[in-house]
């Protein structure tokens, strides 16, 4: 099912998401478009119908509000042609957390964490069903790193990881691909959008090479995909001192540090 299944892709209509609905119409794989710029996703439907000879949805959504959001679930849970996921729409904002307004906050949670949960939510269970398919969730090294000083935004993209991570320990024996995807920054409108000025940024990564790194590690089936990330024994390190981590818990007794006068 997964070589030419039906792709979803979410935050289809620029960056990133456009990048990979081109990649995989190349590939032949028809698509499910999904964003708020219906213009936007027709133009880009009618260019990849026309170039690659792929049949293309669209489906017109605002992923923070509930009933657009259900409408995408009812599809991912009833088309049983779509078995690849690609969760990737997001946003970022700018300012410190002090300085963000609590809506805009909310929003960014919805968009990047509730909507993504939702969508792998009503996907998963036809694909454990069918013994075969792929959810990919864009993640972001940001994810990795308070320092980065994104809180907000750098708390959705850890959320995405861990979900990952924890989908595919329950997927996987089912034959079902779970991938996390970590770009740096790439070149895309996501930093106009949050106010930033993409010109003061140094070192962008172009989209194509991104996401053409990104399928390099679906292809080989990586539960992590860290594009820009140079050594790959980095990631192997933090992750053994995390189950190292994980086996000194000892959950009947706290540790000796902690022992006193109370
Ligand atoms: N660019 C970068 O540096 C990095 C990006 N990422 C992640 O990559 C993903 C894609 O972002 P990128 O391509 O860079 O940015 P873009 O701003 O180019 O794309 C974001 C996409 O999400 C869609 N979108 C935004 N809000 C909503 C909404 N409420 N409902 C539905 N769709 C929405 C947009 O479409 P529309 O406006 O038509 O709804 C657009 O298609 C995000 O999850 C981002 O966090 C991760 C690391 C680095
Ligand atoms: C806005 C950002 O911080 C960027 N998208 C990233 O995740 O690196």
């Amino acid at each position: 099912m997964t070589t030419r299944s039906i792709v979803l892709i979410t935050g289809a209509s620029s960056g990133i998401g456009a990048t990979y609905a081109e990649r995989f119409a190349r590939r032949g794989h028809d698509l499910v478009l999904v964003a708020r710029d219906k213009a936007r996703l027709e133009t880009l439907a009618a260019r990849l119908r026309e170039e690659h000879r792929v049949a293309i949805d669209i489906l017109q959504a605002d992923l923070t509000q509930p009933k657009d959001l259900a409408a995408v679930e009812m599809r991912l849970r009833d088309d049983s042609r779509i078995g690849i996921l690609i969760n990737n729409a997001g946003a970022a904002h700018s300012g410190s957390f002090i300085e963000q307004a609590t809506d805009d906050v909310a929003r960014i949670v919805a968009l990047n964490t509730t909507a993504l949960v939702r969508l792998a939510n009503a996907i998963a269970p036809r694909l454990a069903q069918a013994g075969e398919g792929a959810i990919v969730n864009i993640s972001s090294v940001v994810g990795l790193a308070p320092e980065f000083g994104m809180s907000v935004y750098g708390a959705t993209k850890a959320f995405a990881l861990f979900l990952s991570q924890g989908l595919s320990l329950e997927l996987s024996p089912k034959g079902v691909y779970v991938q996390a995807v970590l770009p740096a920054g790439t070149r895309t409108e996501i930093w106009e959008r949050a106010g930033i000025d993409v010109n003061a940024l140094p070192d962008l990564m172009e989209v194509g090479e991104l996401v053409d790194a990104a399928l390099v590690g679906f292809d080989r089936r990586e539960l992590v995909t860290i594009p820009p990330l140079h050594d790959a024994t980095c990631w192997n390190a933090l992750d053994a001192a995390r189950l190292a981590l994980v086996s000194n818990i000892r959950q009947a007794h706290v540790a000796d540090r902690y022992r006193g006068a109370a």
